[in-house]
């Protein structure tokens, strides 16, 4: 008798929990709709009611809702609501207005947490935090400590042009390979450590299917916004069960987290003053933060926020950029004998000032920076004390705003024959000077790319060394391997299985 009682109120709460969630979500639908400070925003009905929209387009059709972004401004307008609290605009003459010094910029929450919410400049929603942390790392990525390092940068190219030589005749993953290469570089000018990619016996493609992977969950997260919490609190091997992948980033994270605690032991003792060159968390350790900064746990996150920025954007550059060339054997050409009138043996590498100085070699760079589109996404940035305007639209304070620098590199009528590769266009000094203005791979601004010296250092470097000392031919690849076609943070091809492939003659 008790339990038919039991068994029909439990029924009853079971109908009632339905119907108020069901009444819930008409009511947030509503009010989305037709009361939301955002609802005088155009845009389709269905993303501003729902993040649903969004996640049909990036996980069900995987990374391509920056697409349906840019077919939604055409239809639209320059500025639309693309999710119900989210804003974007396509226009780049604002760009500047969005991404500047002026006032506070805040990140948005909802992409932080789909990047995990990294303890870590990168990962930091609020603008006075990012500053002091980021004012720590700034004098490590100065444009004068990246010139007095670059021959770790040359020595690591050396290394890796030796092992193309020594895999001579053999196809290679070039993008494997540069990933192995920035890696290391990485780990090494800013961790004092070394992974030792380039030591492996062949080509590792670890660390581009834990971007992957990163950028999967990314997607998930923003879905289903308990996921990382639910993720963290379950034992590891329970995660690895339900998603195979996550080992990967497990073991990164151990990794970083081995290399912070590491690093704080060592940077207490002398030990420290007897290493060859700074790194980063000698500048952090050594700054003004508060301890709690300081601790390994909070380290892990800035650890892993300089691999996962620095190491697949600038290898993927590369790829592109030797992809282009290698199609176009003219170019390369032109490029090798500039590079070689500085350079006339390459095995005695130029310094980075003097490459600096080429203007085809700065040409090309300048192109593989516009076509590899390294961090694919929009950047949504938050005036969280401001209303901001854009054309005759007021923007309330606290509102995402994003814009997409592959949208804006693509831009025909800013980039003319934009999907092609076609480094000229920078040579003229009066063009250059107003391309550049819409040329945005590092973004701009208080949170703009920190690694942006260091990035260009290994891109003049390696393609000064790789170009004069090797010859490349395509193996089984083709454009489809290297356009992006799905935006998984980083930049995705359509066939990105097998990589982009080259045999070194
Ligand atoms: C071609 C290569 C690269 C590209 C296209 C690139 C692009 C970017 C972009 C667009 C951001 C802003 C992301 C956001 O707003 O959320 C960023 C941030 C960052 N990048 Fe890079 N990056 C490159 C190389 C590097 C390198 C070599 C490093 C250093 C090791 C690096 C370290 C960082 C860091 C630490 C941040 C976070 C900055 C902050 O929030 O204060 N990046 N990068």
């Amino acid at each position: 008798m008790y339990e038919a009682i039991i068994e029909r109120r439990g029924a009853v709460l079971a109908v009632g929990l339905l119907v108020v969630s069901f009444l819930y979500s008409i009511a947030l639908v509503v009010y989305r709709l037709y009361f939301s400070p955002l609802s005088k925003f155009p845009g389709p009905r269905l993303a501003a009611a729902t993040y649903l929209f969004e996640g049909y387009y990036d996980v069900v059709k995987r990374g391509k809702y920056t697409f349906k972004i840019r077919d939604l401004h055409a239809e639209y307008g320059p500025i639309i609501r693309i999710n119900p609290f989210e804003l974007h605009i396509n226009d780049p003459d604002y760009y500047d207005s969005l991404y500047n010094r002026e006032g506070k910029w805040d990140k948005s929450q909802y992409y932080i947490d789909s990047l995990g919410n990294l303890d870590a400049g990168f990962g930091t929603v609020e603008h006075d935090l990012h500053r002091m942390r980021r004012a720590a790392i700034n004098p490590f990525f100065s444009k004068q400590k990246v010139a007095a390092l670059q021959p770790v940068i040359q020595r690591l190219t050396d290394k890796l042009c030796a092992k193309f030589e020594r895999f001579r005749g053999t196809v290679v993953p070039l993008e494997c390979a540069f990933d192995a290469f920035t890696m290391d570089v990485i780990t090494e000018y800013s961790l004092d450590t070394n992974f030792g990619y380039l030591d492996h016996p062949g080509w590792s493609s670890d660390f581009r299917e834990l971007e992957r992977a990163f950028g999967e969950m990314g997607y998930m997260q923003k879905m289903f916004p308990p996921m990382i919490k639910i993720m963290r609190s379950l034992p590891d091997k329970v995660v690895v069960w339900l998603d195979p992948k996550s080992k990967l980033l497990l073991d990164f994270f151990r990794d970083c987290y081995a290399i912070a605690d590491r690093m704080v032991r060592e940077t207490d003792g002398k030990k420290y003053e007897e290493k060859e060159h700074p790194t980063i968390f000698y500048e952090i350790i050594h700054s003004d933060l508060p301890p709690a900064e300081k601790l390994p746990k909070r380290l892990e996150g800035e650890a892993a926020a300089v691999l996962g920025a620095g190491a697949v954007t600038t290898a993927w550059t590369l790829t592109v950029c030797m992809y282009h060339l290698v199609v176009e054997p003219e170019k390369l050409e032109r490029l090798r004998t500039e590079i070689r009138s500085i350079m006339p043996d390459p095995y005695e590498p130029a310094n980075l000032q003097q490459l600096e100085k080429l203007p085809y070699l700065t040409s090309v760079i300048l192109e593989s920076l516009r076509l590899s589109n390294g961090v694919a996404t929009r950047l949504a940035r938050v005036a969280p004390d401001r209303n901001i305007y854009f054309r005759d639209w007021e923007i309330p304070r606290g509102t995402p705003v994003g814009m997409t620098s592959t949208l804006i590199h693509q831009n025909p009528e800013i980039f003319s024959q934009p999907l092609e590769f076609v480094p000229e266009r920078w040579l003229d000094p009066k063009e250059r000077q107003r391309l550049e203005k819409y040329l945005v791979p590092f973004s701009r601004g208080s949170r703009q790319c920190a690694g942006i010296n260091l990035a260009w250092a290994e891109l003049y470097i390696m393609l000064a060394s790789l170009i004069t000392r090797l010859d490349l031919e395509l193996y089984e690849t083709t454009r489809e391997d290297v356009d992006i076609y799905s935006d998984m943070l980083i930049a995705e091809p359509k066939r990105y299985a097998d990589g982009v492939r080259f045999r070194i003659k």
